[in-house]
């Protein structure tokens, strides 16, 4: 007998869907017996469906208090991802957190870490001698907030004191770390794993640090093309050729750690190789429900995680890792 089919509707922004919801994803879920649906968002969530599963990257009192009453009128349908859960990302500081809880086996003499930061909420104590304790400039100054807006997006990078009194709180002051102008992107879909290489900020030489400007601006490095000159490999492209990829296993443990300890599914997080130490890596920035229209055979990945939803594999393991943290419950 032929399987039931099932649907997903999907609450997304209008760029999102823009990207995300391609043709080929629409056709690789409906082999699987999926129906991908919009949600309508001028109309209540809940008298909308039915739906086996809701996938969304929206935020806000009104779209929380929607998924509540969708879900406690229709139990058997999956919210991915828990907004609660996703609400630690839209925090650099809380994000970075769950990073240095996790109790990870690291392969081959490899290490993880964070870089080092401080967050600063006012003027005061941005001016103040303390405001970059422990940190050594170069530093990285983000908006605290990483909210999907614009401005949770605009950085900079700060050489000197001089730097830090055009900057506006609340920020998160980071110890910029030299990593050869290559960022690893990994993207989690469940249980499945990809890592990519994309270019990133330059290393920054000792000698800038004394630049009377201070500060310099740049926004989203690392979407930046790589540029040819005439017709030859420009250096970004041969440094991102060459960079060895971060150990399998360790990205496969970190992967599987961060999605156990921040029970989510969707999301991806951005780790550099410390340019003093190749056997360091650090983990910069975590973002849910990422461009994964980027990653290479999305729709599969998308598809067969989607299909372990509706056929309900990953509530019961959701359910399981709940047992496990709690022993004592049951
Ligand atoms: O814009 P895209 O599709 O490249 O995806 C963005 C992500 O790019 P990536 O997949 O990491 O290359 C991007 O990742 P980065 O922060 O650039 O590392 C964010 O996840 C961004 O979402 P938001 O603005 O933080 O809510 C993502 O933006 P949205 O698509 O969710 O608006
Ligand atoms: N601590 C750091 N050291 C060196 N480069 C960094 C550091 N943090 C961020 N970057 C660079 O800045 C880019 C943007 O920072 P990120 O924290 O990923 O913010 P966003 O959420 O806007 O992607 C990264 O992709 C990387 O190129
Ligand atoms: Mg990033
Ligand atoms: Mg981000």
């Amino acid at each position: 007998m032929a399987e039931p089919r099932s649907t997903v509707g999907y609450a997304l922004l209008p760029k999102k869907q823009g990207t995300f919801i391609q043709d080929s994803l629409l056709a690789a879920a409906r082999s699987r017996g999926i129906d991908l649906v919009a949600v309508d968002l001028r109309r209540p969530l809940a008298d909308q469906g039915p739906f086996d599963c809701v996938l969304h990257k929206l935020s806000g009192e009104d779209w929380i208090r929607q998924l509540r009453e969708f879900s406690s009128r229709h139990p058997g349908a999956a919210i991915v991802d828990p907004p609660d859960a996703i609400e630690r990302l839209h925090n650099r500081i809380s994000m970075l957190q769950v990073v240095s809880g996790l109790e990870i086996e690291c392969p081959d003499g490899s290490s993880f870490a964070t870089p080092h930061q401080v967050v600063v909420h006012d003027r005061e104590r941005l001016l103040s001698v303390q405001s970059c304790e422990g940190l050594a400039f170069p530093v990285i100054a983000k908006p605290l907030v990483a909210n999907g807006s614009e401005l949770s997006h605009e950085m900079y990078l700060v050489l000197n004191r001089g730097g830090l009194s055009k900057l506006e709180p609340p920020i998160v002051l980071q110890e910029f770390v030299n990593h050869s102008g290559v960022v690893f992107k990994v993207y989690v879909v469940g249980e499945y794993v990809q890592c990519v290489k994309r270019t990133s900020l330059p290393d920054v030489p000792e000698e800038r640090l004394g630049c009377p400007e201070g500060l310099m601006p740049f926004s989203q490095v690392s979407n930046t093309p790589i540029r040819e000159k005439d017709g030859d490999e420009s250096p970004e492209a041969t440094a991102l050729e060459e960079a060895e990829m971060p150990p399998r296993s360790l990205i496969a443990e970190l992967a599987r750690g961060l999605r156990r300890a921040m029970k989510l599914n969707l999301f991806n997080f951005d780790v550099i190789r410390d340019a003093r130490n190749g056997d360091r890596f650090l983990v910069i920035d975590i973002n849910y429900f990422p461009g994964y229209f980027k990653m290479p055979g999305y729709e599969t990945a998308l598809t067969d995680f989607l299909w372990d939803v509706v056929h309900k594999k990953e509530k019961d393991e959701v359910k399981y890792l709940e047992d496990e943290n709690c022993p004592s419950k049951g």
